[in-house]
């Protein structure tokens, strides 16, 4: 049976997003990761499945190129809220989501950010604006999940950061059971930052969503910006809000490269 596929994007963050609310597909890792893979697959940064749901208008599913099921991909979903176009309620497993599709591009509240994560002590964890840890020169992070867990690292400049190096190190780095995604940022402007992001299972990428959500509520809670910013990605820029007592909006482009379909005897499951 031939399974279609449309490959889109956010930035240049890519999906093979799989539209199995008619027809159902089974999304193993073992597939995911065959999906994904750059030279015997169709390739992309996280393959998208979407599903019925009995809590909101679709349910989504992410696995991140290594094979993983995670909980929330920020630029996916830019790029679901285009293909279902108008307002929808999208469920993940990092919590419910909604999208907006408009002129200039879909915006999507990513709910409210939750700080710290479980290894470290709780008295760290409460107060996650200084974490005592450090690998060479990226030190003091925040913690900050956005349904998927992220490491904020502020530097003087983000392109001076060996990142392609020093980011499967602290992704793997045993005080985040999780593993985490890696952002590193520099403040460009009052309400202006640059990121580059090693993403959790698949490694730099030229933008990440939620790393960008994550990298904006780092900045306003140490004060480094507004409540209204901008954040440059290596892709393309994306737009952050975060209201005192609000949830998380980001508004950025998504778009549709391709449509296509595979065998689904030559992805087993
Ligand atoms: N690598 C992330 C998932 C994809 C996030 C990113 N592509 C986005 O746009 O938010 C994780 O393991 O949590």
């Amino acid at each position: 049976m031939r399974i279609p596929f449309r490959k889109m994007h956010g930035l240049g963050n890519d999906f093979v997003v799989i539209d199995a609310r008619e027809t159902p597909v089974a999304m193993t890792t073992r597939r995911a990761a065959a999906l994904a893979d750059r030279r015997t697959g169709v390739g992309c940064d996280q393959l998208i499945v979407l599903e019925p749901s009995a809590v909101a208008d679709v349910r989504m599913r992410i696995f991140n190129n290594d094979g993983g099921e995670v909980e929330a991909c920020g630029n996916a979903s830019r790029a679901v809220g285009l293909l279902l176009g108008g307002t929808n309620s999208i469920e993940t497993l990092g919590g419910l989501i909604r999208s907006e599709a408009g002129q200039d591009g879909v915006t999507v509240d990513m709910g409210l950010p939750r700080f710290g994560w479980q290894e470290i002590p709780l008295s760290y964890a409460m107060d996650t604006l200084e974490l005592p840890l450090g690998w060479e020169e990226l030190e003091n992070p925040l913690g900050v999940n956005v349904g998927n867990p992220h490491a904020v690292f502020f530097v003087p400049d983000a392109d001076a950061v060996e990142l392609e190096r020093l980011g499967p190190i602290i992704e793997n780095d045993a005080v985040f059971p999780e593993r985490v995604n890696v952002n590193v940022a520099s403040v460009v402007g009052p309400d202006h930052l640059k990121l580059r992001v090693w993403e959790r299972g698949a490694g730099l990428t030229r933008a990440c969503g939620t790393g960008a959500c994550a990298t904006a509520v780092a900045a306003m809670r140490r004060k480094l910006t507004g409540r209204n910013v901008r954040v440059d990605l290596p892709g393309g820029p994306l737009t952050i809000a975060w209201p005192e007592g609000g949830s998380i909006k980001m508004t950025g482009p998504a778009a549709l490269s391709f449509e296509g379909s595979f065998e689904d005897a030559d992805f087993p499951a």
